[in-house]
């Protein structure tokens, strides 16, 4: 066929698309009504993910399950907005991973608020200014993000959902020659991802390395000062129109980084597969065997641990810690519920959600 014949195919099918994606919406919108009038919850990522799992099965196209996910996820994030617009904070600044991850779920179409700090965005959340906050909780090279964690355990949000996202760094500068180059900016985690590739080429060259809270912040600092670097995303790079001079310098290619979705007061219903989050304070952590016994609970019960977390109960003179712990399964699963009322208050459950692998 010639170019002029595939597109005049393709301007139909878009036609069939765009009556289709209508018709889905006037759907879409009814289901808006009958959810508002019984005051439920808009957001189901349970249902996303039945939607999800069953288009991949139909398909028998070129469509990767990648690429259906993300095709739907906008989808959905349209319906949600028809339904009810709702807006999402996240930690910023615009071009952040956590913006990249933020998008992914809630599409290019909603309203975002964008904060500075992770507490920020706890606190919009709590306050009712965002219906969801977006926030990295962990690496898998680097490990936890210690301020999430001790966010959950002090406020009193739920988690809706996990985003992960595959990190890529990227060295920009206006800079053309790496020894023109006084000072760079990153998050301290993002230097410790790409210490290879500092050694390897920023070593000796007398580069003072600086951390600020964000990437973003790295780049838009890049942007402002000619003798400095970022080593940011590439959205932030682009952004702030700051040239990439290498892409990809992280340490680790299966470098990854999991966020969460906030919100308050909620809770998903069970999917196929679901992870739970809580928070563990148990009693006489001093006494020999309490941490052992607290984990052979799920051990008999056949619940696959998936996390576990020590951090420093705050104001103590000795060494105490409390837990963050994930397990998989559904909170409203028997052998869950079981170890949830036997430990009663020295547990804190922050969700159950499905889980992204
Ligand atoms: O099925 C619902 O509950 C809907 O609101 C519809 C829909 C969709 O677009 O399919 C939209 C938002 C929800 O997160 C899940 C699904």
């Amino acid at each position: 066929m010639e170019l002029t014949d595939l597109r005049n195919r393709i301007d139909q099918l878009d036609d069939e698309l765009l009556n289709i994606l209508n018709e889905r919406m006037e759907l879409v919108k009814q289901v808006g009504e009958l959810k508002r009038s019984s005051q439920a919850i808009i957001y189901r990522p349970e249902r996303e993910k039945q939607i999800l799992d069953r288009l991949e099965k139909r398909n028998t196209g070129l469509l990767t399950r990648q690429a259906i996910d993300a095709i739907f996820f906008e989808i959905f994030a349209v319906s949600r907005n028809l339904e009810l617009p709702e807006r999402i904070s996240y930690l910023g600044p615009e071009g952040s991973f956590t913006h990249q991850a933020a998008e992914s779920r809630f599409g290019g179409m909603s309203e975002y608020l964008v904060l500075p700090t992770i507490h920020s965005v706890f606190e919009s959340v709590e306050t009712g200014r965002a219906k969801f906050g977006v926030v990295p909780i962990e690496n898998n090279q680097e490990g936890i993000v210690v301020e999430t964690v001790d966010y959950l355990r002090d406020k009193n949000l739920s988690i809706v959902a996990e985003v992960l996202l595959q990190v890529h760094f990227t060295f920009a500068s206006q800079s053309d020659s790496l020894r023109d180059i006084r000072r760079i900016y990153s998050k301290d985690i993002a230097f410790r991802q790409c210490g290879k590739f500092i050694g390897e080429y920023l070593e000796g060259l007398g580069i003072e390395l600086i951390a600020v809270e964000s990437t973003s912040k790295a780049a838009k600092l890049a942007s402002e000062e000619p003798d400095a670097a970022a080593i940011c995303s590439s959205i932030s790079a682009r952004l702030y129109g700051v040239p990439i001079l290498f892409d990809n310098i992280e340490d680790s290619d299966q470098n990854k980084t999991r966020f969460l979705i906030l919100a308050k007061d909620f809770s998903n219903v069970k999917s196929t597969d679901d992870k739970t989050t809580i928070i563990a304070n148990l009693p006489n952590t001093n006494r020999p065997g309490v941490l052992y016994e607290f984990l052979k609970d799920f051990n008999d019960r056949g619940i696959n641990l998936t996390k576990i977390e020590s951090r420093p109960m705050r104001g103590e003179s000795t060494f105490r810690y409390w837990f963050l712990v994930e397990f998989l399964g559904h909170y409203e699963d028997p052998a869950a519920q079981e170890i949830m009322h036997k430990y009663g208050t020295h547990l804190k459950w922050l969700g159950s959600y499905v889980r992204v692998s």
